[in-house]
């Protein structure tokens, strides 16, 4: 067991604009901790924060400067948390502040560059190059991703959804049962086998939380997400197995509602979050108090679902995200009190062991049959598992007699094979049950074994030992297998549950000791063949589901929104970003190639060399032999030579390989990366079309003023263009813009129409009046995007 205050580190955010010189100081003399002074400004310290109080300061582990790194920032933190899950603790990495603050970059990473991962891509790499180097255990990894929203919990591993809001994603519910454990009803528990199949899932899951956000409720700032990483490990043959998770939470940005000053929806959620930041806190106060015995982790979701992180069975970290900027100063200074009271909670982490009760079972099974075989070969009896119809006819008979014999004395004699023993037992019990047996015949007597006498006293106690230790292996099959029972019991309810609530099966995670988790083989076979079948699907689906969203959107967009989506991209910051990645890519592309050609290179050289020094070493021989030398042993330096330049060359060919490994990584990251971004981009190309085409329509609508008749000519060249925009309208938008309905009966409106097409007759009508809105909100773009650029005509 290892007893742990929680670890407090705090990260400073870079500011965009210059900083005020000395808001703040890091003092890293203290003897193993440091200390973060915040010096108000003048013009704050009479103000709202505290009553003239000049400077604040904090204890902390370590406090991370503006400058800082996040390869610094993973291998202070994080690093030591990822080695002791290895070992089999749990551990919990959550980020703390204010909206804005860093933490999302903190722990997933930044949008941009491959050196801004964060903490989760950077810990999974880590986990999986460590797996990779121990060859002695058998490891199993599997993931999750939850996000807690308004007080409902979301898988955004869910790969069977193309999400488009967070109600399409799974909910996620909590269940606790007799032992307190927690149960995270229809959370998937994904495996992942590679470093590669983590990320996508990550990627996988961050995307959802992306789709799933709308502008009203940017889920990144107002939800909770927990990554947990869950590894179980076992050496081959033994029946231990180690269970560790790693939680990695991006807490909501924890500012107080009332300097946010929102309303609405958004003062819902800010509740919300405040509620379950301000549960979080009591928890912490709680468990800060000495001699507390109640801690309010039900309170809420967040609560509940960290119980084992906060003052439980755990290695946890907190990261303080601070951001120093004076109009910033308040909210960091609660996060450092925040930090201060967390740092006071006292973990107690043990190691997750439990006993693997399938191969307990298998080994007490070949005991058993060892024993049996000796018995077969003491009575000279071979059993098979059933009685025979025979041997049951004459037990019923045995039983009758025995039964009827007035003699108190009498006894039932059938002999040392517990089968037989078993089964009139059974009989008598049931007999009993049924009140069958007369008064004077219950067998109140003890029933003793002195038919035995003429035994040898040799043969009978081995045969009395060997059917103790019979009937202490049944015992404990009897125990492990009502274990096994329970446990899929507990699986087999939650898939129930799942299949009534969604007809799909899911997996099920629970902190009980003998949840049947990733690797947990007994749990495995006791879920159903289809359970098994749908989560092997799933872990097949999720590796295409994040590629074939992009597919289904692309197509969806009609040419004319594509032109639009075109001209809208060119000046997108996420464009630049995707066209920077591209550019990086290419390179990272062809120095992989290079790197390839030159590995070929080296190894082929290798290979020269080799034959070179074989070559070498037979002429010797054959030299040796002809001139019948014994002085062989004499070192050539030829060979040498060859030697040493060998070595050097395997050297440098390592050295490629590790390269072309780390390129691989990052290749795949910022392709995952620009997936990302582009799905971003379109999103809120969606988002900025639909609302163009409502500006477009507010324009419009309140125009009651009577249109002024068309001169022949200009109806002529209007029917003209009418017919001639048939055409074009087919050609440039065959799928209406996804408005909702309010607003596709607000541009039905036949006002809107007339209104514009009075205005512009330059514009193609169809007669169709989506279509014709369509293309309306679409020049109305264009003509936007085209002045904002100063390419517009007018
Ligand atoms: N240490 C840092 N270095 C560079 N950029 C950073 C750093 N920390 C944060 N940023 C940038 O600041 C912006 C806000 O950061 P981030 O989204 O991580 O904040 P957050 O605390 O997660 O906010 P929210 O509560 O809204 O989720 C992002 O654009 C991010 O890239």
């Amino acid at each position: 067991m290892v007893k742990q205050t929680i670890q407090i580190f705090a990260r400073v955010k870079p500011t965009s604009r210059k900083q005020p010189q000395g808001i703040y100081s890091i003092d890293e003399d203290e003897k193993s901790v440091a200390a973060l002074e915040i010096i108000l400004p003048r013009d704050l310290a009479d103000g709202f924060v505290n009553n003239k109080r000049e400077s604040y300061k904090f204890k902390f582990q370590r406090i991370f400067d503006q400058e800082s790194k996040q390869d610094t920032i993973f291998e202070i933190i994080a690093k030591p948390v990822a080695e002791s899950v290895l070992a089999g603790y749990n551990g919990t990495i959550f980020a703390y502040g204010q909206t804005g603050s860093g933490k999302t970059f903190t722990i997933t990473g930044g949008a941009e560059r491959y050196s801004d991962r964060g903490i989760i891509p950077r810990t999974l790499s880590y986990i999986f190059e460590q797996l990779q180097k121990d060859s002695r255990k058998m490891y199993t990894t599997h993931v999750s991703y939850l996000e807690i929203y308004n007080e409902c919990g979301y898988d955004l591993l869910d790969p069977r959804h193309e999400a488009s809001s967070l109600e399409d994603l799974p909910k996620v519910t909590i269940l606790e049962d007799p032992d307190q454990n927690i149960h995270l009803k229809n959370l998937s528990l994904q495996q992942a086998t590679t470093e590669e199949e983590a990320l996508n899932l990550l990627f996988l899951g961050d995307t959802n939380r992306m789709i799933a956000e709308t502008p009203m409720n940017q889920a990144s700032t107002r939800s909770h997400c927990i990554f947990t990483v869950h590894i179980s490990s076992k050496e081959p043959g033994s029946a231990t197995v180690r269970r560790a998770k790693l939680h990695l939470v991006d807490l909501a940005g924890s500012e107080r509602v009332a300097k946010t000053g929102v309303g609405g929806q958004l003062l819902t959620e800010a509740k919300y979050i405040n509620l379950s930041l301000h549960y979080l806190e009591q928890v912490i106060i709680a468990l800060a108090e000495k001699h507390r015995s109640h801690i309010p982790y039900r309170n809420s979701m967040m609560t509940s679902v960290l119980r084992d992180s906060l003052g439980g069975n755990c290695m946890t970290t907190m990261i303080a995200t601070l951001s120093l900027e004076k109009r910033n100063i308040d909210e960091s200074i609660s996060t450092c009190r925040f930090a201060q009271r967390v740092a006071l909670i006292k973990n107690e982490a043990v190691l997750n062991e439990e006993i693997d009760p399938r191969l307990v079972i298998i080994r007490l099974k070949k005991e058993i049959q060892e024993l049996k075989d000796e018995l077969a070969f003491i009575t000279g009896e071979q059993r098979t598992d059933q009685l025979t119809q025979m041997e049951l006819d004459k037990l019923e008979e045995q039983i009758t007699s025995f039964l009827e014999d007035q003699d108190p004395e009498s006894r039932l004699e059938v002999g040392s094979d517990m089968r037989k023993i078993h089964y009139c037992f059974y009989r008598l019990k049931k007999l009993l049950s049924e009140r069958k047996i007369p008064e004077k015949n219950e067998f109140s007597h003890e029933i003793k074994d002195k038919d035995q006498e003429g035994d040898t006293p040799l043969k009978e106690e081995e045969l009395k030992k060997l059917r103790d230790v019979l009937k202490q292996r049944d015992n404990e099959i009897n125990i492990l297998v009502n274990m096994l029972k329970k446990e899929k019991k507990k699986v087999q309810d939650v898939f129930n549950l799942q299949n009534t609530n969604r007809g799909g099966t899911r997996l099920s995670l629970s902190s009980s000791p003998l949840y049947g988790g990733p690797g947990d083989d007994s749990s495995k076979a006791s879920v159903s063949s289809t359970a098994k079948q749908t989560h092997e699907g799933s872990s097949l689906d999720y590796r295409s589901g994040f590629h074939r969203r992009k597919t289904v959107k692309k197509e969806e967009m009609s040419l004319g929104r594509q032109e639009a989506f075109e001209i809208f991209k060119q000046d997108h910051a996420d464009n630049v970003t995707i066209e920077d990645n591209k550019q990086i890519l290419r390179q990272r592309f062809s120095e992989a190639k290079a790197l390839g050609e030159s590995i070929n290179e080296v190894r082929s050289k290798i290979g020269h060399l080799k034959e070179e020094i074989n070559q070498r070493q037979m002429q010797r021989v054959a030299l040796s032999i002809t001139d019948n030398a014994t002085g062989d042993q004499e070192l050539d330096p030829v060979e040498e030579k060859l030697r040493s330049k060998m070595e050097e060359e395997k050297k440098s060919y390592k050295n490629m390989f590790t390269r072309l490994k780390g390129l691989k990584v990052e290749i795949e990251h910022l392709q995952l990366l620009m997936e990302k971004a582009k799905v971003k981009l379109k999103k809120e190309f969606e988002v900025w079309w639909i609302e163009e085409a409502a500006n477009l329509q507010k324009k419009s609508v309140p125009s009651n003023s009577p249109r002024t008749p068309e001169s022949p000519k200009q109806q002529q060249s209007q029917s003209h263009l009418s017919n001639k925009s048939e055409l074009i309208s087919k050609k440039i938008m065959p799928s209406p813009p996804p408005l909702s309905r309010l607003q596709r009966n607000r541009f039905n409106n036949p006002n809107v129409e007339e209104r514009v097409l009075g205005n512009s007759s330059a514009i193609p009508f169809t007669g169709d009046s989506q279509t014709d809105t369509d293309i309306l909100a679409f020049i109305k773009a264009r003509q936007n995007l085209l002045q904002k650029k100063g390419l517009a005509n007018n």
